[in-house]
């Protein structure tokens, strides 16, 4: 991914602060200004405490006890107390504000993600990386910008006031104690540069890891994995991808701590040598008990203050570098093309028509679709045949509008699909797909988030499953409807005492997600994708009748396999290479004598083979 790596343009940086900003003042206003005003202060404290010790000292060399001097010793005393204070209290208050930025930057992210038109990103790795970098830093980003430019802000100021407090003693050594600090603001800028650049070319790694960690310890495969006694083989990937990622971070590391030794060895011969001159001028009588006791504190203080201003403005370059993903997937532009006004999307009339499609999910992606003419005509049963692989759930993904026809077009009512809002247009179909979801919820929120708006809408949910006829088995559950489908979460029951899912058979799943595109009702277009194929004889046969019925006045668009499941179809349509072989009713295909008709043949001839 390196070739990826982000830059640190001053106006991106900048754009960047801003946002961190916005986000943190958007989401906690007071308490970012709390955290604005603390730091300030605290920021002075080290300053104070320098010129009070001088003070201080000098009042009680010259044997000072007055108020004025008592004065001086209550108000450091106070600054003592606040620099002890001020740490616990920033820090409660800091991590307050992050909380909140990150809840608001990960709804900000998810809205971003949610306005993604069509599906080809969540297939392209760098998209993934970068959204797993956007949901890391997005979360603790922007507060930690906006910590690290406090830091910094803060640092700033007491190097400023304590060199200014030195330069009262010795000029020359106030320069050279800030010269040398020079190299390690430098020096951590690059490392922090290496660090984020680190995390980005980890991600890949981070990811992979994270889907073997999840073969190795989720339900869906935990079959495979111990019938192929796959463990050890998915434990060893999953360590390689975290060794890899670790050698990335050891090596950043072990330089940075070379960096920093090395730095830190030469800021001790700057102060050392400082000291040096300063006492040796103190002999002369030039200066004051105070002023070397302010000198030390001061010397002490600008470097310590110069080093925490180097690693937080590491800190902040790193977490900006981060937060680039994260504003870089906010900002990114449409995947498919909307126009900025779309046309309505009115009740199908006519039909849908594909006109020369071609398709291929990728310039090195072999074509799928190549030329296709189909019309699917409004209010008719359309089924899809083919081998597999032939394109029939990618013809069923364009129409839903999940990727676009690389050429060609499709027309709903002689209106491209792509000046219709896509969001709309999906209102207006209901499908079950091949590769339905399980939702981890309560049967009933499983049927709901068919129709969002009937999520509550018990008559409907168990009407749509009554039509699915799984109405009887979810009623039946421990705790009817509300009982969890699915056993990785826990469940309050209605007393509040937490139960375990259940598991539906592949069958039962499959009527659920049936009387989920049931609950669609009254959809222009009705799209099932093989919705029998986990279903027993005796299911099919009813789940097929109960579908003719719900069909009837609609346009469907019907896949199977099993082809005496779709016989009635008023049309059927042969897929193979790309393109449309044969079209035709049941009794017209298998007059014809081609693909259908042999395809069809075959299956009988097994049901005969096994009757008998
Ligand atoms: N998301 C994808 N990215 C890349 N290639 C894909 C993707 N989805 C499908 N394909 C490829 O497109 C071709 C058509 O797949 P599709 O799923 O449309 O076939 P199908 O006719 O529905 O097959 P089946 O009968 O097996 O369900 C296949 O070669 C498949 O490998």
């Amino acid at each position: 991914m390196s070739e990826q790596r982000l830059g640190l343009a001053p106006a991106r940086i900048a754009a960047h602060v801003r946002a961190a900003v916005g986000l943190a003042v958007g989401a906690a206003p007071g308490r970012t200004a709390v955290l604005t005003a603390g730091t300030l202060l605290t920021a002075a404290l080290p300053v104070a405490a320098a010129l009070l010790t001088r003070a201080v000292v000098d009042g009680l060399a010259r044997g000072a006890t007055g108020t004025g001097w008592t004065a001086a010793v209550g108000a450091l005393a106070g600054v003592g107390l606040l620099l002890g204070l001020a740490p616990a209290v920033l820090a409660y208050v800091r991590a307050d504000v992050e909380r909140a930025v990150a809840l608001l930057a990960k709804d900000r992210l998810f809205r971003a993600v949610d306005l993604v038109v069509g599906v080809a990103r969540f297939e392209d790795p760098e998209y993934l990386d970068r959204l797993m970098l956007a949901d890391e830093s997005g979360g603790r980003g922007p507060g930690q910008v906006i910590d690290s430019a406090f830091g910094v802000f803060a640092a700033v100021l007491t190097v400023g006031g304590l060199v200014a407090s030195l330069w009262t003693v010795s000029p020359a050594v106030a320069v050279a104690v800030l010269l040398s600090g020079l190299p390690v603001l430098a020096a951590e800028l690059i490392l922090g540069r290496e660090r984020a650049w680190t995390e980005w070319d980890i991600s890949p790694a981070k990811r992979r890891e994270l889907f073997y960690r999840d073969m190795l310890a989720t339900e869906q495969a935990a079959k495979e994995v111990r019938l192929f006694r796959l463990g050890g083989f998915l434990r060893e990937r999953m360590l390689r991808e975290r060794r890899t990622a670790q050698a990335a971070e050891h090596t950043t590391d072990r330089r940075a701590m070379l960096v920093q030794a090395g730095l830190a060895a030469a800021a001790a011969v700057v102060a050392g040598a400082a000291l040096l001159v300063v006492t040796a001028q103190s002999r002369g009588g030039r200066h004051s008990v105070g002023d070397i006791a302010m000198f030390l504190a001061a010397v002490l203080g600008v470097q310590t203050a110069l080093a925490t201003a180097a690693t937080q403005a590491a800190k902040a370059i790193q977490a900006l570098l981060l937060f680039d993903s994260y504003r870089a997937v906010l900002a990114d532009p449409p995947d498919l093309t909307v126009p900025p006004v779309c046309l309505p999307v009115p009740p199908l009339r006519t039909g849908i028509e594909l006109r020369d499609v071609w398709f291929r999910y990728g310039p090195g992606h072999p074509w799928v679709l190549r030329g296709l003419n189909l019309t699917i005509p409004a209010g008719r049963a359309t089924a899809l045949v083919g081998r597999n692989g032939c394109g029939k759930s990618t013809l069923v993904k364009l129409l839903c509008r999940f990727y676009d026809p690389t050429r060609g077009a499709i027309l709903w009512d002689g209106v491209d699909l792509r000046e219709l809002d896509p969001a709309d247009l999906r209102a207006r179909i209901s499908a079950v797909f091949q590769d339905y979801i399980n939702y981890e919820l309560s049967a009933a929120e499983n049927i709901g988030v068919g129709d969002l708006p009937a999520l509550d809408d018990r008559p409907r949910i168990h009407a749509a499953a009554d039509r699915a006829g799984i109405h009887e088995l979810l009623a039946a559950l421990p705790n009817g409807y509300d009982t969890m489908l699915g056993r990785r979460f826990n469940a309050p029951d209605a007393k509040g005492v937490d139960t375990t899912g259940v598991n539906p058979s592949g069958g039962q799943r499959q009527r659920i997600a049936i009387a989920r595109a049931f609950l669609r009702d009254a959809r222009d277009l009705v799209i099932l994708d093989e919705p029998s194929a986990g279903l027993d004889a005796a299911a099919e046969h009813e789940v097929h009748a109960r579908l003719r019925a719900q069909r009837q006045g609609l346009t469907s668009v019907l896949i199977s396999h099993r082809l005496n499941a779709i016989r009635e179809a008023d049309e059927i349509v042969v897929l193979a290479s790309g393109a449309v072989s044969e079209r035709g009713d049941h009794e017209s295909l298998l007059a014809t004598g081609g693909e259908y008709a042999t395809l069809f043949a075959l299956q009988a001839s097994g049901y005969q083979t096994a009757k008998a």
